[in-house]
């Protein structure tokens, strides 16, 4: 159903009457609204400018940070422009992308997430399957992240101390023979993990009042950042084929940077996909279940999907912000409801590897574990301890 007058076009769910997704360790789905489109949930996602996030008025960043309130209890996703990562950083990004995901298989296979515990490197065309219905991810991706033994991560700087000890091993992993990647790759990241912590900061102030009140969940924070490549799906192939199968992003907050070719999909609560193109100069933003936990609810971890159908290659790079593995996160006080208990924290690592590891199920960190309770998983097993 195509909806004119409005800046994104509304595509109909599915043929059938509940939507599929991914949103922990199993495959959940969610019956579409019988009067889809009439009840009033979102259509179109807002952009926020935050040229002023560094203002040294407080009343302009609390302006940002309520129009943040708003767009992320609609619906969870946001654009942000004004964000500080130049043309330049974004057209090196892309460049260096574009250059690794053309490198032959071999090469790419050098690095692949099976060879690293940490679950991080290549992982080549419909390796995961977000969907199980599909025959996997029409995609290629290569994912890097925090690391206390890389240089360009400066841990001591950080955080004032020595590497733990018993990391010995690097949490990432990178093909032979390209060290341009991986300088292309940390000069990205040395520009979005900044952007990732001041919006950090204006959520605290949108939730908490106090800008620096989340501060101490992110010392050094779990991060992920995923350099991904989406072939044109064939005009043929059958419906339910995706780039990346229905999902909620299991990260506090997710930035995406996407290239010139649309693609992005975001289910609203009617169960009406919402396109969430490029726009030129911005970046789009999602709460993910960390977050979604920490608001209570107030701020939904949105379900979306990629498909590209546009006949062009697709290029995005999303960078997922979680807190430190050993954070215990609780729930904040203005949102919880009248009356209502605080419910337990959650302890950052012990969730994060109970969703790494049914993910994917063939990863040798998952073999490994495969005879371990439950009750006994750690996050250190991604240290390859
Ligand atoms: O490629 C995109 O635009 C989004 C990717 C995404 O949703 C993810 O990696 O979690
Ligand atoms: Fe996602």
């Amino acid at each position: 159903m195509a909806m004119s007058g409005t800046e994104t076009q509304a595509v109909r769910a599915e043929q059938e009457d509940v939507v599929y997704f991914h949103a922990g360790s199993t495959t959940c789905y969610r019956k579409i609204a019988k009067d889809a489109g009439l009840k009033g949930s979102f259509t179109s996602i807002p952009v926020i400018d935050i040229s002023n996030i560094d203002s040294p008025l407080a009343g302009e960043r609390k302006s940002i940070a309520s129009e943040l309130y708003h767009a992320c209890a609609t619906s969870g996703f946001f654009y942000v422009s004004n964000h500080g990562i130049s043309e330049a950083q974004q057209k090196n990004i892309f460049d260096t992308m574009r250059a690794f995901f053309e490198l032959d298989h071999n090469t790419k296979m050098t690095a692949h997430m099976h060879k690293n515990p940490a679950m991080r490197g290549y992982e080549p065309m419909l390796e995961t399957q977000l969907d199980p219905r599909t025959k996997g991810d029409i995609k290629e991706a290569f994912t890097m992240g925090d690391c206390v033994v890389e240089a360009e991560q400066d841990y001591r700087g950080k955080t004032g101390r020595e590497p733990p000890p018993h990391i010995t091993r690097p949490q990432n992993i990178w093909p032979s023979d390209a060290p341009w990647f991986r300088d292309g790759m940390y000069r990205y990241y040395a520009a979005v993990y900044p952007l990732a912590t001041k919006l950090m900061r204006l959520f605290a102030l949108a939730l908490d009042g106090d800008e620096m009140a989340f501060d101490r969940y992110f010392k050094f924070p779990i991060t992920g950042m995923r350099a991904l490549h989406y072939p044109p799906m064939p005009p043929d192939c059958e419906t339910n084929s995706n780039g990346l199968g229905a999902h909620a992003d299991f990260s506090w907050l997710t930035l995406v940077l996407q290239d010139t070719v649309a693609g992005l999909e975001v289910l609203n609560k009617d169960g009406i996909w919402i396109d969430a193109p490029p726009k030129p100069g911005t970046l789009v933003c999602n709460v993910g279940q960390y977050l979604e936990r920490q608001s209570n609810g107030v701020f939904p971890a949105t379900i979306h999907r990629v498909r590209n159908k546009t006949g062009e290659e697709r290029y995005s790079i999303p960078f997922f912000l979680t807190p430190d593995p050993d954070a215990e996160v609780e729930v904040v006080n203005s949102c919880l409801e009248p009356g209502q208990k605080k419910p337990p924290p959650v302890n950052v690592g012990d969730l994060y590897i109970r969703r790494m590891l049914p993910a994917r199920k063939k990863h040798p960190t998952s073999v490994k574990c495969r005879d371990i309770p439950e009750e006994e998983w750690r996050y250190d097993f991604l240290y390859g301890n």
